[in-house]
């Protein structure tokens, strides 16, 4: 009897309980129908429509690998340059392609936005301290150094040595041997290797020769899964899980902390040689050098940790990103016959010579690229449907009102996407999704200057890219060299162009390539 009616009392409080969890989910679930719980509805802002109580989660997840496209889409169904999503676990994000906006973030009302302190947080082994992660007193000591450093006329000078010299080895050592033996190349790889060799002898005065070497470099390797790392770790809350169950699954290869090792122990290597030979008396004017030379905000010389991380810091910003231009500007060039054709009679125009083999000369080159409308027309044009860095984004310090009337809360996450944006059919006309490079030069021949806003690839206001102008001399110079020497065609015509989801726009399992000599 007495157990019966004990059995009765738990029935009745668990029917009680489960009544009342129903109940406060029901009315949360219609609180929160379509949008992660307890996140408010932000007035004014249309939103992605997700799921109650748990928002875009799943939507989110499934849209990993294509997100850029995906937020395309999303603006796009919604008829509007700002949304808002909202989800479980990932931070809510007000996302915008409207130039005014953007503008007004990056430049009108700047140190209202600041870097995000999760991708510090996430980022902190490789930027550390540096230039891409701080803001305020400690970013504008960072900033005033390396803009001193970058204005140098030595170091431009090393720019232009390195690039050309590598340009050499490009033509010489690799490609003219691709075109000898008809075998097929990896277009991505090649550049990659192009510009970390580069950036490394400017950044380091060392030569890696990569471009010589056949396949993976286990230094590149390490710089890749480190910063694609940093994705991961923000991205996908299950990786540091993985990262610990990494000897179980994938015994044979590299951890991130070894990764890491590899890196360290690289820059350590550097920075010591350095330093004995400026004992020795050497002179050198690369970045290291220059980076030596200044005192940290305390007035005291950098130490061995802060010269890694702005070291690994520019190499990075420099190499993945003017890699991505040049590939996807080759890529856009090697698909649009008419587009290469009248490259290639510009080249002509300013560099006249009957035979194509020949080297140019860097200084004249340089000088011939720079006038050069019609191939900075396709360099912007390629840029502007893949941009090198697709997507970035900033945290609100303090209530703001956009100029499109977007209110934005202390603490939300506010993204902006230059793939969606350059996409937009609001901003670049009906014919957004076609390879255009006209659309850049103005009836009176000279290049178009967009608004404010409305093409923000290198960033605009006071956090504008350091090395833009670098960027597109040596962006310019290698795509002239390459297309006035060469005949480029994909391996497989009916290959999809695809991007990986990182830092910068690479192409996904890379761009293989056909090559033979022009003449
Ligand atoms: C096509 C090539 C490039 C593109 C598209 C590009 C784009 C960008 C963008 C979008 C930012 C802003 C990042 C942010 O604030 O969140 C940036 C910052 C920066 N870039 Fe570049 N970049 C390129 C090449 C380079 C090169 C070659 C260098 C130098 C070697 C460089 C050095 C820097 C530095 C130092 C900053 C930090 C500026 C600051 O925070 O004050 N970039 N770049």
């Amino acid at each position: 009897m007495s157990s019966s009616s004990g059995n009765n009392s738990y029935l009745s409080a668990a029917t009680v309980i489960g009544g009342a969890a129903l109940g406060i989910l029901s009315y949360l679930a219609f609180k929160y129908p379509d949008r992660a719980v307890f996140e408010d509805v932000q007035k004014g802002i249309p939103q992605v429509k997700g799921y109650p109580l748990i928002g875009t989660f799943f939507q989110q997840l499934k849209e990993v690998s294509r997100f850029y496209d995906a937020q395309h889409e999303h603006l796009e169904k919604l008829n509007t340059m700002t949304m808002i999503n909202s989800s479980i676990l990932i931070s809510l994000t007000v996302t915008t392609i409207d130039p005014r906006n953007i503008t007004h973030i990056l430049k009108n009302n700047y140190t209202n936005y600041n870097k995000d302190t999760e991708l510090k947080r996430c980022s902190k082994q490789f930027f550390g301290d540096g230039i891409f992660v701080h803001d305020g007193a400690t970013w504008r000591f960072h900033r005033k150094t390396a803009s001193r450093v970058f204005g140098t006329k030595d170091l431009q000078k090393c720019f232009d040595r390195v690039f050309a010299k590598n340009l050499g080895v490009i033509t010489h050592d690799v490609l003219d041997q691709y075109a000898t033996n008809g075998s097929v190349l990896d277009l991505q790889q090649l550049i990659l290797k192009f510009t970390m060799d580069s950036f490394v002898q400017i950044g380091f005065g060392k030569d890696l020769k990569m471009l010589t070497q056949e396949g993976v470099v286990p230094l590149a390797e390490s710089f890749d899964t480190s910063i694609d790392h940093i994705v991961d770790l923000y991205m996908n809350p299950f990786t540091p899980i993985m990262d610990k169950l990494h000897p179980l699954l994938h015994p044979h290869t590299k951890s991130i902390s070894q990764h890491y090792k590899e890196l360290d122990q690289f820059a350590n290597e550097v920075i010591s040689e350095r330093r004995k030979d400026i004992q020795n008396g050497k002179k050198f004017n690369d970045l290291l050098s220059q980076f030596m030379d200044t005192k940290n905000e305390n007035g005291e010389p950098f130490t061995d940790k802060d010269l890694r991380h702005v070291i690994l810091g520019t190499i990075s910003a420099g190499r993945e990103t003017t890699s991505a231009s040049i590939v996807w500007t080759m890529y856009s060039i090697m698909t649009n016959p008419d587009v290469e054709a009248k490259f290639l009679e510009e080249i002509d125009s300013y560099l006249p010579s009957d035979n194509y083999q020949q080297d140019l000369d860097p200084v004249k080159l340089y000088e011939a690229a720079k006038k050069m409308n019609y191939a900075h027309a396709v360099f912007y044009e390629s840029m502007r449907l893949h941009p090198p860095i697709p997507v970035n984004q900033r945290v609100a310090v303090e209530d703001d009102i956009w100029p499109d009337g977007t209110e934005i809360r202390k603490g939300n996450v506010i993204s902006w996407s230059n793939y969606a944006q350059g996409r937009s059919s609001k901003i670049w006309g009906s014919d957004c999704l076609e390879f255009k490079p006209e659309r850049w030069i103005l009836e009176d021949g000279t290049l178009y200057k967009e608004e404010k806003g409305q093409w923000p690839v290198f960033n605009i206001g006071p956090r504008a890219c350091l090395g833009e102008r670098m960027a597109i001399v040596e962006g310019l110079t290698t795509l002239i060299t390459l297309i006035r020497r060469y005949k480029f065609s994909l391996y497989n015509p009916d290959q999809k162009v695809d991007y990986n989801v990182r830092v910068a726009l690479s192409i996904k399992n890379g761009l293989k390539v056909l090559v033979s000599k022009r003449i």
